[in-house]
């Protein structure tokens, strides 16, 4: 019998089994994603299409694993739940907190990004600071369940805060005046404003936070989280990601 070392020979040996098995023999990898943030993920209500550059990502790393690409459409609010259970890990545009790193693993950073406000291009010189978003009779609008309300709610005592359950047709309520603003990602503030000539985004050179976006996966399967991000590692230097990214960001 080999000798007791205590828990260490264990701990060295890491998890037998992993996900990255499952998938194999599932022939497809399980990969949710909320299909409202564009350019980062996208479901066209019309064709039920899928777009984005994290769901190309998603794609090539399908095709990587040789396996196929199925899509799990969550929410903001349901993407913990659904990871794991539903999925095998989760893309498009997901923001790195700390709150989320205790229930599950990130792959390493991909973008940098950070909370911004986008406006009617009148307004853009009144909401330069959190200062003046804040003030009675503002109303900053939300999509419930991210990183957005989160800041919402955290940094918006005077102004009123609008809830829109529905992010892709947010900007929409902007243009026709029944919101003031949303504080977003600079990334995405830019990427409306393109699509909406009525739309500015204020300074997303110099947002009010630092965040970083990256890829969810379930806490614990240190194989499937080494694949991953050996795989994002790759992808990001050998021009895949740049390839996808291109017709979305330029
Ligand atoms: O929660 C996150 O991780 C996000 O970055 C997603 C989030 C959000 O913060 O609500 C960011 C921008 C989009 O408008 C939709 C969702």
């Amino acid at each position: 019998a080999p000798a007791d070392t205590g828990s260490r020979v264990e701990l060295a040996g890491g998890p037998a089994e992993s996900r990255l098995d499952a998938i194999k023999d599932r022939g497809s990898v399980q990969v949710c994603s909320t299909g409202d943030y564009r350019p980062f993920t996208y479901l066209d209500p019309e064709t039920g299409e899928w777009s984005g550059i994290d769901l190309d990502m998603a794609g090539d790393m399908a095709k990587r694993l040789g396996v196929d690409l199925e899509i799990v459409e969550t929410t903001w609010s349901n993407l913990m739940d659904d990871l794991g259970k539903r999925c095998d890990l989760a893309v498009g545009g997901v923001s790195i907190t700390l709150e989320r790193a205790e229930q599950a693993f990130f792959t390493e950073a991909i973008l940098q990004d950070g909370k911004t406000p986008i406006t009617r291009c009148e307004n853009v010189d009144k909401f330069q600071t959190l200062e003046q978003i804040d003030q009675p009779g503002v109303r900053a609008i939300v999509n419930p369940g991210g990183t957005n309300e989160e800041f919402a709610d955290t940094n918006l005592k005077q102004a009123t805060i609008v809830r829109h359950p529905d992010n892709n047709t947010i900007f929409e309520e902007i243009v026709a005046g029944n919101a003031d603003l949303m504080i977003t990602d600079a990334a995405e503030t830019k990427w409306q404003a393109n699509e909406h000539p009525e739309l500015c985004s204020v300074h997303p050179e110099e947002p009010f936070t630092f965040s970083e976006k990256a890829y969810l996966l379930p806490r614990g399967d240190v194989i499937f989280q080494q694949w991953v991000d050996q795989w994002l590692n790759i992808a990001r230097n050998d021009g895949t990601y740049d390839r996808f990214a291109e017709p979305w960001l330029g």
